[in-house]
């Protein structure tokens, strides 16, 4: 497997508490890769290091084959990796449209603004009947939509997407997920931070249980479903 990204021995601390413990994992071009584990263990962490937010203090990222850690987020987003924030980051004040066009920062998304537009708008033409209206007036789940295109819009080659689902309707959760596969077919290598761990790892390739800082397990989708310890700590079951 060749791996699009890879994490090696990542740790990440707040001042003396270690947020990240010796982190490894690795995202092979077109898959879909989920990240399992509970409050506080470090998910939105993780998502923050990779994305130049937050400097890791020891370990390696790499992107392409090339040693990431520690880039400022421009430059993340500029070799192909976005990031779909928690909580709808929108800016309210502005039109949908203004909001999407700020998304198409990189050079290259400079360059094919237009089409990536039109297939934003293809994928969610909610989008495009309200591209005149301040973002802040959008329902929850057209927000997500939004924040979903604006990140399209720089032309990432990687998608981390932190609790898409967090705070929708249960139609709107189901409408997530499907844009989640849909993107993927049509190439996008997917890293995707969900509570709803059930929903995530039926659409997930590979998964990884994240507990306090470290990565505890990983499997198959479809294994990690059916391994006991997941099924009890995330699944109730
Ligand atoms: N900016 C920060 N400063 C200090 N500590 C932080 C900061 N951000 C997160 N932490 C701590 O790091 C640990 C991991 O938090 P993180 O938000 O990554 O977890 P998470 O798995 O995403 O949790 P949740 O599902 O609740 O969002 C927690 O103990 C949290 O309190």
């Amino acid at each position: 497997m060749s791996a699009l990204l890879a994490v090696d021995k990542v740790d990440l601390f707040y001042g003396d508490a270690q947020a990240l413990d010796g982190v490894s994992l690795e995202i092979a071009t077109g898959e879909i890769v989920a990240i399992v584990g509970a409050n506080g263990a470090g998910k939105s962490s993780l998502i923050r290091t990779i994305h130049g937010i937050e400097k890791p203090a020891h370990g390696s990222i790499r992107f392409d084959s090339t040693d990431i850690a520690g880039w400022p987020s421009f430059r993340v987003c500029e070799a192909g990796i976005g990031h779909v924030a928690e909580g709808r980051q929108v800016f309210p004040n502005l039109s949908v449209l203004e909001n999407l066009e700020m998304g198409a920062t990189p050079k290259r998304a400079r360059a094919l603004e237009k089409q990536t537009l039109e297939r934003v708008f293809t994928l969610f033409p909610r989008l495009s009947e309200r591209r005149r209206q301040a973002a802040g007036t959008l329902s929850g789940g057209e927000q997500q939509m939004l924040a979903i295109g604006r990140c399209l819009m720089g032309q990432p080659r990687l998608i981390m997407f932190d609790e898409p689902s967090l705070g929708l309707a249960p139609t709107i959760v189901q409408e997530v997920f499907r844009i989640v596969r849909r993107l993927n077919e049509e190439g996008l290598t997917i890293l995707l931070v969900e509570q709803n761990v059930m929903a995530s790892l039926k659409i997930a390739h590979r998964g990884y249980v994240l507990e306090n800082g470290r990565i505890e397990l990983s499997g198959s989708g479809h294994d990690l479903l059916n391994d006991d310890r997941v099924r009890q700590a995330y699944l109730g079951l």
